[in-house]
């Protein structure tokens, strides 16, 4: 079933998104470098806070690298954070122990204006995505990644993470100079995906977790228009780029995203019928959708969510994986065990 690729070495992960079908499926995990891992629990104690940790080459680098050492997983992702682009634009971002994200609120339009890319802040990123590929395996895909802009737009103007968004999704209905925001984040997007794809990534992830926030409308306008800008604008600058996009709890706007945005592989959250993607989304590679609780909790009911996804999906383009972070009181064993059961 494999045509290969011409000119790059064996990638079962870049294969699917290039047009494979591959039994087993290749297999990664959303968050697979974090602190579910001992080894990652133990680098953490180096750094002074998150952010000094993602823009450590060293520490960075390690962190990418542990879950692949530890369980051969098909992909790498590199070790960063969607917050670095607010960070890059000139806002104070930062992380409270335990508490997560916190920046200052971007609320107007005089604080959209004030903001600048600068690619310069994050020259630790791409200097670790190229130490990552120097030192993983060939047959390693290796991941970069983005927030999409709804997303890092939702954090920048709450100032925090948030239940509801109101805030966000006040300014965005009100059409008053928010869409100058996500056109900020749509250009600084751009640059950062194409600067990890020139340091080596072999393709990105564009998580939009909070995507499902919106109505149908404003799904259209600030996740479906600035992803379509951005895979567009990527793929001119970038031949060849390859793009997962995962507009979390998009439910039946899934197969309208897409079509309309141009990406590779869709990933799937936990709560997409498996039989019914199948069906309604056609023409690029899915991936997903694991329950975390499923791998967290473990047994036997793990084994049988896993094979249900198997079955769903032989002979489609998939790549496993779960429908959104693996949690931090995963034990280490039933990574083990999903890894083995899915390539068994
Ligand atoms: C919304 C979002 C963020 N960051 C990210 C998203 C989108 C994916 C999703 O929906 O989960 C993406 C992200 N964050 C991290 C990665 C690294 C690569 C990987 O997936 O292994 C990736 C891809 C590391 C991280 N990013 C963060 C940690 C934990 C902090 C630590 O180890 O000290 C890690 C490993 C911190 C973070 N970063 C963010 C939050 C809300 C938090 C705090 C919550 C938490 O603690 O899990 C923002």
């Amino acid at each position: 079933m494999r045509e290969g690729n011409p000119g790059k070495p064996d990638r079962a992960l870049l294969g699917v998104l290039n047009g494979d079908v591959i039994e087993p499926p290749p297999i990664w995990m959303m968050r697979q470098a974090g602190r579910y891992l001992p080894e990652y629990r133990e680098i953490r104690k180096r750094a002074p806070n998150f952010l000094g940790f993602c823009f450590d080459p060293d520490l960075a680098t390690e962190a990418t690298l542990q879950p692949i050492r530890r369980y051969g997983f098909d992909a790498a992702i590199l070790f960063s954070d969607i917050l670095t682009v607010p960070h890059a634009l000139g806002s104070n971002v930062w992380f409270a122990e335990g508490e997560g994200p916190r920046l200052d609120p971007v609320r107007d339009t005089a604080a959209v204006e004030a903001l600048r890319f600068d690619p310069a802040k994050l020259a630790a990123v791409y200097e670790t995505v190229r130490r990552v590929r120097r030192d993983l395996p060939a047959q390693t895909t290796l991941l970069g990644f983005a927030g999409a802009p709804w997303t890092v737009a939702a954090y920048m103007v709450e100032g925090s993470g948030s239940r509801d968004w109101v805030e966000t999704k006040r300014w965005a209905y009100a059409n008053t100079g928010f869409d100058r925001l996500i056109d900020r984040l749509v250009d600084a997007t751009v640059e950062h995906l194409a600067l990890q794809l020139e340091a080596g990534a072999d393709a990105v992830q564009i998580f939009d977790s909070w995507a499902g926030a919106l109505d149908p409308a404003g799904f259209e306008k600030f996740v479906i228009e600035p992803t379509q800008r951005i895979v567009g604008r990527l793929k001119d600058r970038v031949p060849g780029a390859r793009i997962i996009g995962f507009p979390r709890q998009a439910g039946a706007l899934y197969p309208r995203y897409a079509d309309a945005t141009g990406v590779d592989g869709l990933s799937l959250d936990t709560s997409v019928p498996l039989n019914w993607a199948v069906g309604a989304i056609k023409n690029v590679a899915l991936q997903g959708n694991l329950d975390p609780l499923r791998l967290l909790a473990g047994g036997t009911s793990l084994d049988a969510a896993i094979d249900a996804i198997r079955q769903a999906m032989r002979g489609r383009r998939f790549i496993f994986n779960l429908g959104h972070g693996v949690l931090p009181p995963t034990p280490i064993e039933h990574v083990a065990q999903l890894v083995e059961r899915v390539r068994g």
